[in-house]
């Protein structure tokens, strides 16, 4: 029997996300013994250190690096990532797969809905983009730091006594936890992370069995609005460090539209773009958009907030 090791980080969610990727794989591939492993990646090690300084150290890949060496030695054959936590840049010897669909890719506020939000309310994030974009919306309120995995920060900000928190709804919902949204952020303007909602299926480029069993179960729709917003994301040389958001939507005609924003960090300032190009072309659009937000004048709130989080 062959077997298929996929590796994912400890938590619960990375746990849902296996769980969701390999269900239909499991059925269409009986013969294929499909093994879990977990990877611990430097980010589930360290807890108390501030993430921008734990992503440093791991060169902006705190939460993919060790996963991505476990792959290239074999240890594991195909790793299920969130998304939008994969560095833009390719690495050598590892290919993603388009991704299999796409969860709720909007933010959602967790305790409260913004406008029942009091004035000063304490409000939990750690995202240099999600506070960027409160603040931009809310100048009033205050932002609390939060860290952690998705239900100790649900339980975190109802101990600390925060108003609300804000969570991927896609992380929320792998978890059951979608009964804690509040209100769903509208992707205008509270743009979500490039790829956010998406699995990165990750595996070798020269594992040509996998290639080939694989080969077409992914989304093209998803995989056409990963591929801008990380484009996008690339164009700027940026992370989930910066305050960035991009959203990719596929349009009733096939075609592709790509709203993008950069947000000064105190969200006194802020530069979006939406354009539409074709969806045979989604690193194009990436860089256009990216090019139109520099034009307009994002490169110094970029720099900015780079001058802060590293
Ligand atoms: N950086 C943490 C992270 N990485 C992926 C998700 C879940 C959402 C997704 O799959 O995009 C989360 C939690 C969050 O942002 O609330």
């Amino acid at each position: 029997m062959t077997v298929v090791t996929v590796g994912s980080r400890a938590s619960h969610l990375a746990r849902a996300q296996v769980a969701e990727y390999l269900a239909p794989l499991r059925r269409r591939f009986p013969h294929i013994d499909f093994r879990h492993r977990v990877v611990t990646e430097s980010a589930d090690k360290d807890r108390r250190t501030a993430l921008v300084e734990v992503s440093r150290a791991a060169n902006g890949a705190a939460f993919a690096g060790a996963q991505e060496a476990a792959l290239l030695a074999k240890e594991v054959d195909l790793v299920v990532h969130s998304f939008k936590d994969l560095p833009a840049a390719p690495t050598p010897g590892l290919v993603l797969l388009p991704p299999p669909g796409r969860e709720d890719a909007r933010d959602a506020l967790c305790g409260n809905t913004l406008d029942s939000l009091p004035k000063g309310a304490r409000v939990g994030t750690s995202a240099p983009r999600r506070t960027a974009q409160l603040l931009a919306a809310r100048p009033d309120l205050r932002i609390v730091p939060i860290r952690g995995n998705v239900p100790p920060r649900l339980a975190k900000a109802k101990a600390g006594g925060l108003d609300a928190v804000v969570l991927a709804a896609a992380g929320l919902r792998r978890l059951g936890r979608a009964g804690d949204i509040s209100e769903l952020l509208p992707v205008d303007p509270f743009t979500p992370s490039p790829a956010q909602g998406a699995l990165g299926i990750q595996i070798r480029e020269d594992d040509a069995m996998l290639r080939d069993l694989l080969a077409g179960l992914g989304d093209p729709e998803a995989d056409a609005q990963v591929r801008a917003e990380r484009a996008l994301l690339t164009a700027l040389r940026s992370g989930c460090d910066l305050p960035v958001g991009a959203y990719a939507r596929t349009r009733s005609d096939g075609s592709l539209s790509l709203t993008a924003r950069v947000t000064a960090l105190d969200g006194t300032r802020e530069v979006a773009v939406t354009a539409t190009g074709p969806a045979a072309d989604p690193e194009t659009l990436g860089r256009n958009v990216a090019e139109d937000l520099l034009c307009h004048g994002a490169g110094p709130l970029l720099e900015a907030a780079r001058a802060v989080t590293g």
